[in-house]
C-alpha cells in the first residue's frame, strides 16, 4: 500500500453528453482526453479517456488523481460502464444552461449500483448563463442529488472556458480524495484492462486501472480467462517509466507473451493460479427505482469493470429482504467475478439500465439443492469476513477446504486469510491441517470430522472381518487425504479400534467367536499344514473379495493361529509347526541338507526354504554352509 504522502486515488467523470466532462478535465489538467479522430470530428467523446493531476493536500503531501473522462451519449453507456467499473469517486458534471437530463440520471445510477460512495458535482458553463439561471440550476441539483449518495457532496459552479471556479474545485478535489477509503490491501492482484494496442519496438501495451495489489516489473501474470502466462517488461503510469505500482492506479503494461490481436477490453490481469472465471454466480440484486421488479429466466447484459456479457436471471425464492431479491446468474462467457463486486444490468432493447447487484459467491457448489444454496446465501449476504469464512468451510462438509480454494472463493490472498482463520482454529470453531507443510493449509468444519470417523467406523463394522488395512479403509470411505489422515487419529481416540501397523480392527473382533471367514480361513490353513496356500490363492479357494483376506490372516496372525515365515508371504497354521518341532526334537544332533528336508516333507523349495530360515531364526535348527543341525 503507498504511503499517506503519495496517495493515489481515481476519479470518474459522469453525466449527459455536451455538458462540459472533456472541457472540464482539460481545463483541469490540461489533458484533452479526447483522442480518437472520430471524437475530433464530431465533438464528442466515444471512449474512455485518461488523464492525471497532482494535488497537494493541507499538510503539503502529493496527491495522484487519476481522471477517467467517459461518454456522455447514451450509445456510450458500455464505454462508460467500462471506466466506472474500477473508479473510487465520481465528478458528476451538469450544464448549467439544461440541468438534469437523462445520462445525469443514469450514470448517478450506475455509480450507485456500482456501491461508489464518494463524489463532487460540478455545475458547468457558468459563463454561458444567467446569475438567476446558475442559482436555478444549484437547487435543482440539490434537489436532484437529495437521498443519493452525493447528498452531502459539495457543488461547485465552474467554467472550462473562463477558469472560474476551477481553483476552488481543485481543493474540493484533494478533499475529495482524502476522504476516499484506502483499497481493501487484503485483495488479490487484479487489473481489469480496457485498451490493448502496439507500439513500435515495445509489441504489445495494455492498459487499465489497478483494483488491488501491486505489479512489478518482470512480474510472470497470467490473463484471464484465456488462463494465458505473460509477463510484465515495463510499467508507465502516466507515462513515467516505473518499477513497481500499487493499487488503485492507471497504468499501462507492456506485456511479453502475448500479441496485440490476443489481447482486448475485458481480460483481466491476475497472479497465476489464483482467480479464475466463472460462468454461475450467485448474487443479490439491486432494481432501480421505477423499473419493473425482474422476471424469472430474464436476460440481461451484465457489465462488471471492463467486461460484459449475457446474463440469464433465475431467481431465488422471495426473502425477507424484497428490495434486494436473491438470484443465481448464468454468465454466457465467463468472467473474473470474486464475491463484493458490483456489477450493472441493462435491457438490451430498448438500452436502459434496468439495475445491478452485488456477487455473493462466484462459486456455488454444482448439485446443490435450491433451498440449501438459497438459505446459504441468506446468511452469507449480511456475514462478516470471518463469519464468510465459516460458511464457507461448513459447507464443503466432508471435503473441506484448502487455503487455494478459499483465496479463490473469497478473492482474498491467503496471508489475509490466516489471520482471520488462526482464532477460529485456536477456538475450535474449525479445524486445521498442514499436509506435510509448516503452515496449516486445509480446513474442516468439526461436525464434518465427527461425519467422518463415523464413516470409519460404520465401514469397519460393515466388514466381516471387523478389520481393514489404511489403504483398504481410505479407497472405501472416499475422504480427502487429508481428511482421512485426521480421521483416522481421531478414529482410535473416540472409538473401539486399535491399530496395529496400517491395520484398523475393531476391539473385541476376531476373539471367542471367530466369524464364519475367519474360522474358514484357519480351517484351510491348519488342513495344508506346512504346504500351506499362498494368501492370493486363500481368496480364490474360499471364494473370499480379494481385499478381505489381508486383514483376516492379520487377526489370525494377532491370535497366534498363523505364523508369518520371514518377510515372505507364506504363513504356516502355529499347530502344524508344533507338530513339525516335537518331531524335529526326536532327532537332536541330527544333519540334513534342503534337498533331504523337502524328501522328508514333501515341500517344494519355495515352501522349504522360508521354513528352514524360520526354523534357523526360532533357534530350532542350527545352518552351517546349508547343513542344518537340529538343536
Ligand atoms: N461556454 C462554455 N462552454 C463549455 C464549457 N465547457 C464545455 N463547453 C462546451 O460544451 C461543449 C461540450 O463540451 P464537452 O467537454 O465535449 O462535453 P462532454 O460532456 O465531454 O461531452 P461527451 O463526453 O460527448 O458526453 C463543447 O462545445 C465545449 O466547448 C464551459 O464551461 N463554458
Amino acid at each position: 500500500m503507498k504511503s499517506a504522502a503519495a496517495r493515489s486515488v481515481v476519479l470518474g467523470t459522469a453525466g449527459h453528453i455536451d455538458h462540459g466532462k472533456t472541457a472540464l478535465v482539460h481545463a483541469l489538467t490540461g489533458t484533452d482526453t479526447d483522442r480518437l479522430p472520430e471524437e475530433k470530428s464530431r465533438g464528442i467523446t466515444i471512449d474512455l479517456g485518461f488523464a492525471s493531476l497532482d494535488l497537494q493536500d493541507p499538510a503539503g503531501h502529493s496527491i495522484q488523481l487519476s481522471l477517467i473522462d467517459v461518454p456522455g451519449h447514451h450509445a456510450f453507456i458500455r464505454n462508460m460502464l467500462a471506466g466506472a467499473g474500477g473508479i473510487d469517486c465520481v465528478m458528476l458534471v451538469i450544464a448549467a444552461d439544461e440541468g438534469i437530463k437523462p445520462q445525469t440520471t443514469e450514470h448517478l445510477a450506475i455509480c450507485t449500483l456500482l456501491g461508489i460512495r464518494h463524489g463532487i458535482v460540478v455545475i458547468t458553463k457558468q459563463d454561458a448563463v444567467a446569475p438567476e439561471r446558475l442559482e436555478a440550476a444549484h437547487q435543482e441539483v440539490r434537489r436532484f442529488v437529495e437521498h443519493t449518495f452525493l447528498e452531502d457532496a459539495p457543488v461547485i459552479a465552474v467554467s472550462a472556458r473562463t477558469g472560474a471556479g476551477i481553483p476552488t474545485l481543485k481543493r474540493a478535489l484533494s478533499q475529495l480524495a482524502l476522504s476516499v477509503p484506502a483499497r481493501n490491501a487484503d485483495a488479490i492482484l487484479r487489473l481489469p484492462l480496457d485498451r490493448a494496442f502496439s507500439v513500435r519496438g515495445f509489441g504489445t501495451v495494455v492498459t487499465g486501472t489497478l483494483q488491488a495489489g501491486s505489479l512489478h516489473v518482470g512480474d510472470a501474470v497470467h490473463l484471464q480467462p484465456e488462463d494465458r502466462s505473460v509477463r510484465v517488461r515495463g510499467i508507465q503510469v502516466h507515462g513515467s517509466q516505473v518499477s513497481e505500482t500499487h493499487a488503485p492506479s492507471r497504468v499501462a503494461l507492456n506485456l511479453v507473451g502475448v500479441e496485440v490481436a490476443e489481447v482486448h477490453r475485458g481480460h483481466t490481469i491476475v497472479p497465476p493460479e489464483t482467480l479464475s472465471p466463472v460462468d454461475t454466480v450467485d448474487v443479490e440484486l439491486t432494481v432501480l427505482p421505477g423499473m419493473p421488479a425482474l422476471r424469472h429466466r430474464t436476460t440481461l447484459r451484465l457489465h462488471a469493470f471492463t467486461s460484459e456479457t449475457t446474463a440469464r436471471v433465475l431467481l431465488y425464492p422471495p426473502g425477507e429482504n424484497s428490495a434486494a431479491p436473491l438470484a443465481r446468474l448464468r454468465l454466457s462467457k465467463p468472467l473474473l467475478l470474486t464475491p463484493g463486486d458490483r456489477f450493472v444490468l441493462r435491457q438490451p432493447s430498448p438500452a436502459i439500465t434496468v439495475g445491478g447487484g452485488r456477487v455473493l459467491d462466484a462459486h456455488p457448489l454444482p448439485r446443490l439443492r435450491k433451498a440449501a444454496a438459497n438459505a446459504w446465501l441468506e446468511q452469507l449476504r449480511e456475514a462478516a469476513p470471518e463469519q464468510q469464512i465459516l460458511l464457507r468451510v461448513r459447507r464443503r462438509g466432508l471435503h473441506g477446504i484448502s487455503i487455494t480454494t478459499l483465496s479463490r472463493e473469497t478473492g482474498l490472498h491467503p496471508d489475509a486469510i490466516r489471520p482471520i482463520i488462526a482464532p477460529l482454529i485456536a477456538s475450535k470453531q474449525l479445524i486445521g491441517a498442514s499436509m506435510g507443510h509448516a503452515t496449516v493449509d486445509h480446513f474442516l468444519w468439526p461436525e464434518a470430522l465427527t461425519e467422518a470417523v463415523e464413516l470409519l467406523f460404520k465401514e469397519l463394522e460393515r466388514t466381516e472381518a471387523r478389520s481393514l488395512s489404511r489403504a483398504e479403509l481410505r479407497s472405501r470411505t472416499k475422504l480427502e487425504d487429508w481428511v482421512f489422515a485426521l480421521a483416522a487419529v481421531r478414529l482410535v481416540q473416540v472409538k473401539p479400534v486399535q491399530t496395529v501397523g496400517n491395520q484398523f480392527t475393531l476391539r473385541g473382533a476376531g476373539g471367542k467367536e471367530p466369524t464364519e471367514a475367519l474360522a474358514k480361513v484357519e480351517a484351510l490353513y491348519r488342513t495344508a499344514g506346512l504346504a500351506s496356500p499362498i494368501v492370493s490363492e486363500v481368496a480364490a479357494t474360499l471364494q473370499l473379495p480379494h481385499e478381505e483376506v489381508p486383514p483376516l490372516i492379520t487377526i489370525l496372525i494377532r491370535a497366534g493361529k498363523l505364523v508369518r515365515m520371514g518377510a515372505d508371504n507364506l504363513l504356516i497354521h502355529a499347530e502344524a509347526l508344533v507338530r513339525l518341532r516335537t518331531e524335529l526334537q526326536k532327532q537332536r544332533g541330527q544333519t540334513f541338507d534342503v534337498g533331504r528336508f523337502k524328501a522328508l516333507t514333501g515341500l517344494t523349495r519355495k515352501h522349504a526354504i522360508p521354513l528352514l530360515e524360520y526354523l534357523d531364526g526360532a533357534q530350532i535348527t542350527r545352518n552351517q554352509n546349508g547343513i542344518r543341525t537340529v538343536r
